[in-house]
């Protein structure tokens, strides 16, 4: 079995099966799921993709190759900006302006997550820290695909489902689950275990940012 299988079956299974049936989910295609929802959670990604695009940035300075360096800094640039330019256009079609953005500030979901994929990219070793942003490559590409086939109704969520059921995504997605498996061959039992913790903390926030959206949830004191 190669090493994004194994870390698939034992992390990201069964909570793939829970995102699918997550109302959040659910509600982009039939139409169902509130605006306000879709702006916490589009508001939510923009403070997300900054951190994440910092953290593909120690991704690559902690990879072992130079290829892989190239990989990781063009994605932090690259795949980054494509997302970055449909939330500002969602953003503009859901009424908000980037002001919008830093005056909502990051909630307890994502401040959570994005300090658990800043600390282990910067302290992890480099299959670690491949293994803890994995699930934000592969979890987005399949809920894409999937989502593809059954489209929106409301055409603010069949943009956002196009982005990330695309060929160009795909593609991306592609030649990180090739640097996961080859560094499979390569890592010994203690870091294994540990990139099977990040990849299955990272997977499980995935659920909890889509979920936290879906019940718009804030601070609780302060
Ligand atoms: C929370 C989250 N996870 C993953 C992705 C896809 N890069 C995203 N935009 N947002």
């Amino acid at each position: 079995m190669t090493f994004s299988a194994e870390l698939w079956e034992r992390g990201a299974a069964k909570v793939y099966e829970e995102i699918l049936r997550h109302p959040f989910i659910t509600g982009l295609t039939d139409g169902t799921l509130e605006h306000s929802a879709f702006r916490y959670f589009i508001i939510q990604d923009s403070h997300y993709l900054r951190a994440y695009s910092r953290a593909l940035t120690l991704v690559a300075a902690r990879a072992t190759s130079e290829d892989d360096v190239r990989l990781f800094a063009t994605h932090a640039a690259e795949a980054i900006a494509v997302e970055q330019g449909l939330h500002s256009e969602l953003l503009g079609s859901l009424g908000l302006e980037s002001a919008d953005v830093d005056a909502a500030g990051s909630r307890p979901t994502t401040t959570a997550y994005m300090s658990y994929l800043t600390a282990v990219c910067a302290t992890g070793t480099y299959a670690e820290a491949v293994a803890a942003v994995l699930p934000c490559y592969w979890i987005y590409r399949d809920v894409g695909r999937e989502l593809l086939k059954r489209s929106s109704p409301d055409p603010i969520y069949a943009q956002w489902i196009s982005t990330y059921g695309s060929e160009e995504f795909d593609a991306v997605v592609e030649s990180v689950l090739a640097v996961t498996d080859r560094l499979g061959d390569e890592v010994g039992p203690g870091e294994r275990e540990r990139c099977h913790r990040h990849f299955s903390t990272t997977t499980r926030y995935e659920w909890m940012f889509w979920d936290a959206a879906y019940r718009e949830l804030d601070w609780p004191v302060g």
